[in-house]
């Protein structure tokens, strides 16, 4: 058979003729698939899965590359509807091409990038602009989100049918809440008639004002001001009954509360067409991170508290949210580094997707099927994207991952320019080795391929 390929020579960025990946554990929700299969992939598409899938001939033949799959998962690549690449104007905390490589990394093969960047991305210039800067970079795809209101200033709305035509996959002030319910209604009016979904960053700024994290005993203890649930709910409801009033599609990012949690439950029980969003870190921390006052744990809306965790597992679990997204907010150690009231919200996600969420799938927490179904089916629903599959004949757009792999994570694996997560220094679990996106591979772990390459033991997988 074909020797596997040491890491360094797997071109990146190219189709491979022949790619075998042999003896692997895939899980693709969309085709109810959970078993060992080979793959094989001919010209960037999945030509054949399947037990015995690589045949002698196929292993044989010159071309072949062949990665050996046992102990590893192979996924859908993923789609993340909420991510801040920062171009153009922050270029020092992140671009478009560190973005990107930082998504390749964590599996993902499409990316959807928030209009907070400087100029906002409220015309059709910027938005193409932006995907035009991707196409040059190559790696997974970009798909802007454009603002909703002119300047995100919450008053005017965009030229959404401009937006759309050049390539807006959905509308947000995502930074800001429209706090305006006749801005709100008019938006929800204006882009159902272009089928776009109203993505709302739901934050009565009237509650939150000076709001630093949770408002809860630990705020009260740290002398922090606090950002109460209630600020979240109150936009949730009110643009509930917008959503139900105007029939538009409404999506709520990076739900945090209890409250929120119970209020769309009741909503998609009356049919009324609204999505949701959680984030890892929503679904993994607690206030309890912010006693110390570090501020890579401070972000918007603030980390809850255990009840919050818990009914957001839940509620990921019974599909009262539908999406997983990581709100990757990269900032630099200038936003950072400094007091916790003077310090900028966010932190990184791209990269810490598989081993955060393998995390709570291996306690017990989530069924993996849901959670590959919220990075894949249920966003590329909300943004209209065909989500990637691993069925035969589809365009290769995969993630190989090893679940077992244990590291420490050291900020010079990070391909983000920031570094701002609670997770450096931390042990990990759960690795990608292997990202294809549009039929390309876009993502390679030096590391790991090293090591799948080793000669195998005589009568191994695919020997
Ligand atoms: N999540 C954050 O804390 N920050 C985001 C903005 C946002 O998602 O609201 C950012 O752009 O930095
Ligand atoms: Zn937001
Ligand atoms: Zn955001």
């Amino acid at each position: 058979m074909a020797a596997p390929v040491p890491a360094q020579v797997v071109p990146a960025h190219t189709t491979l003729p022949l790619l075998i990946i042999t003896g692997v554990r895939a899980v693709d929700p969309a085709q109810r698939l959970d078993a060992v299969v080979d793959v094989v992939m001919e010209g960037g598409s999945i030509s054949r899965i399947g037990r015995g899938a690589a045949t002698q001939d196929l292993l044989q033949s010159e071309q072949a590359m062949v990665v050996r799959g046992d102990g590893l998962l192979l996924l859908p690549a993923f789609i993340d509807m909420h991510a801040h690449l920062r171009e153009p104007g922050q270029e020092y905390k992140e671009d478009i091409a560190s973005g990107l490589a930082a998504a390749a990394a964590g599996g993902f093969a499409h990316v959807c990038a928030m209009p907070n960047t400087r100029p906002v991305n409220d015309t059709r210039a910027v938005t193409e602009a932006m995907i035009a800067r991707a196409r040059s970079v190559g790696g997974p795809a970009l798909h802007p989100i454009g603002a909703i209101t002119v300047g995100q200033r919450g008053q005017e709305l965009t030229e959404m049918a401009d937006l759309k035509e050049a390539g807006a996959v959905g509308v947000s002030d995502d930074g800001r809440c429209v706090t305006s319910s006749a801005v709100m209604r008019r938006a929800l009016e204006y882009a159902s008639t272009f089928d776009l979904a109203v993505i709302q960053h739901a934050e009565d700024h009237a509650l939150t004002e000076g709001a630093q994290m949770h408002e809860g005993a630990i705020s009260t203890r740290l002398g922090l001001r606090g950002w109460p649930r209630v600020a979240e709910d109150i936009i949730v409801a009110r643009d509930v009954l917008l959503a139900e009033a105007t029939g538009a599609r409404y999506h709520v990012a990076h739900v945090s509360s209890l409250g929120a949690v119970r209020i769309l439950r009741e909503a998609k029980s009356r049919g009324i067409s609204v999505t949701a969003e959680v984030t890892p870190h929503h679904l993994t921390l607690t206030d309890e991170a912010v006693i110390g006052y570090d501020a890579v744990c401070k972000v918007n809306p603030p980390l809850r508290e255990q009840a919050d965790v818990d009914a957001l597992r839940e509620a990921l679990a019974d599909g009262t949210i539908d999406v997983i997204a990581t709100d990757h907010a990269p900032h630099s150690s200038l936003e950072k580094d400094c007091e916790f009231v003077e310090a900028s919200p966010g932190m990184l996600g791209l990269e810490l997707v598989v081993p955060v969420l393998l995390g709570l799938v291996r306690a017990g927490n989530l069924p993996l099927g849901r959670v590959v179904d919220a990075l894949t089916r249920a966003p590329a629903r909300v943004v209209g994207l065909d989500a990637p599959t691993l069925a035969q004949g589809a365009r290769a757009e995969l993630c190989l991952v090893d679940p077992e792999h244990r590291y420490r994570l050291d900020p010079s694996r990070l391909r983000s320019k920031s570094r701002n997560t609670p997770l450096l220094g931390r042990e990990l679990c759960g690795q990608v080795c292997l990202t294809m996106a549009g039929g390309r591979i876009v993502f390679v772990d030096p590391l790991i391929e090293a090591q799948r390459s080793a000669p195998q033991a005589p009568g191994g997988a695919g020997s």
